[in-house]
């Protein structure tokens, strides 16, 4: 299958906002990110859509024998410390992180021309940070992390019903899901940041910040 050119969103173009500028990441990577993130969540396009899940980003993690694997995750915290996701920390990512931990996460917002993508330091977030957003979580969502032993085969979905049916009885008397002990948020932590902004002929601005001592070196890469 040949995968052509798509339709070309209608007007406003996002791409007729103003260039992209290196003086946007003078204080680092985490303002333009909010702006960028806000500007994702509240766009409108010409017809009504909008962009799915804004906060859903691309983490790209490597395995024991290097080979590279990617998945959509949620970004559930942002400040300037990086970003936080939440997971089963007995998960092929999290293996991959325990044996590497290191990470890039990329946000595709193609609806308005933009990208957002991030390498660095992957941490696990503290116990008590991943209670407090544990708690704001859907009961059905919560039972589902205990249900499911994430990235493992199971060799049926009535299996996994039934895994939810377990749970949904054990837990039934009590008014709070407990926090499971295999699940939690992972923050990473930027040492690179790179915003992409879709121009005309291809020629889209790039512009890249590296963490250098406290500060960060900034720069405009070709597109
Ligand atoms: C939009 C979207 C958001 C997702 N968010 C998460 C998430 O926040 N945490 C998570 O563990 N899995 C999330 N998933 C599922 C992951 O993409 C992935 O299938 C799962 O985490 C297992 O990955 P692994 O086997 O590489 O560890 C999401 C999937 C999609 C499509
Ligand atoms: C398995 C899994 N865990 C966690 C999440 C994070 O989102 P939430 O905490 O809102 O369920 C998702 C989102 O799709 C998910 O699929």
């Amino acid at each position: 299958m040949r995968v052509g050119y798509g339709k070309k969103p209608v007007p406003p173009r996002p791409s007729e906002h103003p260039h992209l500028d290196e003086s946007w990441l003078a204080d680092g990577w985490f303002s333009l990110f909010l702006n960028w993130l806000r500007d994702a969540t509240e766009y409108v396009a010409p017809g009504g859509g909008r962009i799915a899940e804004p906060n859903a980003m691309v983490l790209g993690t490597v395995d024991d024998r290097g080979l590279p694997a990617t998945r959509t995750v949620l970004c559930k915290g942002a400040d300037d410390r990086g970003l936080v996701f939440y997971t089963n920390y007995e998960s092929d990512k999290a293996h991959h992180l325990d044996m590497h931990p290191y990470a890039s996460v990329t946000f595709p917002w193609v609806l308005i021309e933009r990208q957002a993508h991030f390498r660095g330091q992957v941490e696990k977030v503290s116990e008590e940070e991943t209670a407090e957003y544990w708690h704001t979580r859907p009961r059905g969502s919560q039972l589902g992390a205990w249900a499911s032993h994430q990235s493992r085969r199971i060799s049926a979905r009535g299996d996994l019903e039934a895994a939810l049916e377990a749970v949904t009885r054990q837990f039934c008397d009590l008014d709070y899901v407990p926090v499971p002990p295999f699940w939690g948020g992972y923050r990473l932590k930027p040492s690179v940041a790179e915003f992409w902004q879709g121009r005309e002929n291809r020629l889209h601005n790039r512009i890249r910040c590296e963490k250098n001592g406290s500060g960060w070196e900034v720069f405009r890469l070709q597109p």
